[in-house]
């Protein structure tokens, strides 16, 4: 699959962030690290980036769980706690918590550290991602407005966050929202412009979250 590619495509101008860093809880195990066709599917993904891109981010707090597999133009970048919120109003209630994480934060650390102008970002649990389709919205990335912040497939319900393209440039405005207590793709999403990508074929965003998806998708390859 990555012979075909057209490596004049493979972009300085181009960076992915494959974010690592879920509790897997409806799986019941690490997803980065279950096997399809013997491929753990963090390195299936960081593969297909690898690609298309020069540099690839695995964003996790937990590098070391990774480090075994064989990531060819990968770096770690380890996803650190946000600062804590202390909550309730007198002495004796007041607690303090860790500020919740999720994907958005998870990105906006792996942006913190990328160069280029634009990013892809993957989610580790898209079992059937093509590289072709993602090779034909890159190459419209020239052509996208420039106050638009990301590139996106959309469906019927919002954006599909975690298989698209962001500019780097959107970090101060995510970093705000989040120290507003944003936690939300969607509703930072529908707070600015962004241009729809086509997708003909929409089984490559298959996530694969549970158990039954995972006996889908091995059925599916094996037929
Ligand atoms: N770096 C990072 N990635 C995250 C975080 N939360 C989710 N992700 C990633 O975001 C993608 C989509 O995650 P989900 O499938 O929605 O959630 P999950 O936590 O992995 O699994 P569930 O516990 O079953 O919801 C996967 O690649 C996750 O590894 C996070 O806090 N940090
Ligand atoms: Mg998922």
């Amino acid at each position: 699959m990555a012979d075909n590619v057209d490596s004049n495509l493979k972009s300085s101008k181009l960076s992915a962030i494959v974010l690592a860093g879920g509790k897997s809880s409806r799986m019941g195990k690490d997803k980065a690290l279950i096997l399809i066709q013997g491929v753990p599917l963090l390195q299936l993904i960081c593969d297909i980036a690898g690609t298309l891109c020069n540099a690839v981010y695995v964003v996790t707090p937990t590098p070391e769980n990774y480090q075994h597999l064989s990531f060819k133009h990968c770096q770690f970048v380890r996803e650190v706690p946000l600062p804590q919120e202390t909550v309730g109003n007198s002495s004796s209630t007041k607690i303090t918590l860790p500020l919740p994480h999720g994907p958005l934060v998870g990105f906006a650390q792996g942006l913190a550290v990328v160069q280029t102008d634009w990013i892809l970002l993957l989610a580790c649990d898209l079992p059937k991602l093509q590289v072709e389709v993602l090779q034909d919205w890159a190459r419209e990335l020239e052509t996208i407005p420039q106050n638009a912040i990301a590139a996106l497939p959309r469906h019927a319900k919002g954006w599909e966050p975690l298989c698209g393209f962001y500019r780097r440039s959107c970090l101060p405005l995510l970093n705000d929202f989040i120290a507003q207590g944003g936690r939300s793709f969607q509703a930072w999403l529908a707070q600015h412009p962004v241009r729809v990508l086509p997708l003909s074929a929409t089984e490559m965003l298959f996530n694969c979250n549970t158990p039954d998806d995972l006996a889908f998708v091995i059925d599916d390859k094996q037929s």
